[in-house]
């Protein structure tokens, strides 16, 4: 019955063809099908991962999540309409334009469109990537994660935690509510931000190649405005990621390096180490931001803080102890 990945994203932008170039050039998506529907990118054997419709807003559409088959979508549907939440069955043209077996209709409690589905179709050809790169890290994972930006908390996460049974792996109290689920062992497939509108933050696609990021990061920092966050890395997941902006007003997060969980046997916690072990920058290389920095640096030295890294079970790469950089960074003032 259980929710296993994000399968699909849909995306409506009020001019598809901007997301060619940055699909393929920059993301390494393959461009299956462009149209007046729209345009349709693959990342792998899959025939659909992210659609872009054309409409009169920017940002996103639907959310396909995915169950194991008929029968799982069946009892999931039955559940969501025992909890008086409204589900409708997608009808064969539908299926037929997702490229799924079977899919059921709902929203989500701010009004996001879900589509929970099985039997997601693979294509006959090999996946052709837009730019050269080692490829997408899906599968079992899914496509990626999403980031909803949300009103409240209390909002939307009953509905993902309590109804669709989305696990906790983790959540941020301060200095903003943010609570990051899993549904397979990618850390998160799904995380929200309590911002105060509804919202996509982001979508995070994971390569399998460190290079593939440093390259995308190299294309684009050619282009003005394009970096919406240095290279960094995340303190949850382990993620080296940068954020780019889309032409969609949210942001890809092009990552690699992403840590497995063992859903069965994990535990919530309150992360309280920060989003990044270093980077993730949205000033990045302005003078405002170097000064910025360096006051928050000199700031953490003067206040003795140490060992912003939390130690976490499976946590075999970082090493706790004493943290110097900032204290580098004041014996050279
Ligand atoms: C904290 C975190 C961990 C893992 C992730 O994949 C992830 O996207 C995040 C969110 C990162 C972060 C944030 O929390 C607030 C707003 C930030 C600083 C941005 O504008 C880009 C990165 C965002
Ligand atoms: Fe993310």
């Amino acid at each position: 019955m259980t929710i296993q990945a994000l399968g699909y994203v849909g995306i409506e932008a009020t001019a598809p063809e901007d997301w060619v170039a940055f699909g393929t050039r920059l993301l390494g998506l393959q461009l299956a099908e462009r149209g007046a529907g729209g345009l349709v990118f693959r990342m792998d054997d899959r025939r659909q991962r992210l659609v872009v419709v054309p409409g009169r807003g920017n940002g996103a559409r639907f959310f396909g999540w995915e169950v194991a088959d008929a029968a799982a979508l069946q009892a999931l549907a039955a559940r969501l309409d025992a909890a008086g939440v409204a589900v409708a069955w997608g009808d064969p043209a539908l299926a037929a334009q997702r490229r799924v077996a079977g899919l059921v209709v709902t929203q989500d409690p701010l009004g996001n469109r879900v589509e929970i589905h099985h039997g997601a179709e693979r294509s006959d050809e090999p996946f052709r990537p837009g730019r050269c790169i080692s490829g997408f890290r899906t599968g079992p994972l899914g496509m990626g994660h999403a980031v909803l930006t949300v009103p409240r908390m209390a909002d939307a996460l009953p509905f993902y935690r309590d109804l669709l049974g989305f696990g906790v792996s983790d959540y941020v109290t301060n200095p903003f509510h943010a609570t990051f689920l899993h549904v397979n062992p990618r850390h998160h497939s799904l995380a929200l931000i309590e911002t105060g509108r509804a919202g996509l933050h982001h979508l995070m696609l994971e390569l399998f190649s460190l290079d593939d990021v440093g390259q995308g990061y190299d294309l684009a920092m050619l282009e003005e405005g394009r970096v919406a966050t240095s290279l960094g890395r995340h303190t949850n997941d382990f993620m080296t990621s940068f954020y780019a902006a889309t032409p969609g007003g949210f942001m890809v997060e092009y990552g690699w390096g992403g840590r497995a969980i063992d859903p069965a046997s994990w535990q919530a916690v309150e992360m309280t180490s920060g989003p990044s072990l270093w980077g993730h920058e949205r000033r990045w290389g302005s003078p405002e931001m170097r000064a910025e920095a360096r006051r928050l640096r000199l700031k953490a030295a003067a206040d003795g803080e140490r060992a912003p890294v939390q130690v976490l079970p499976g946590n075999h790469q970082l090493m706790p102890g004493e943290c110097a950089w900032w204290d580098g960074l004041r014996a050279a003032e």
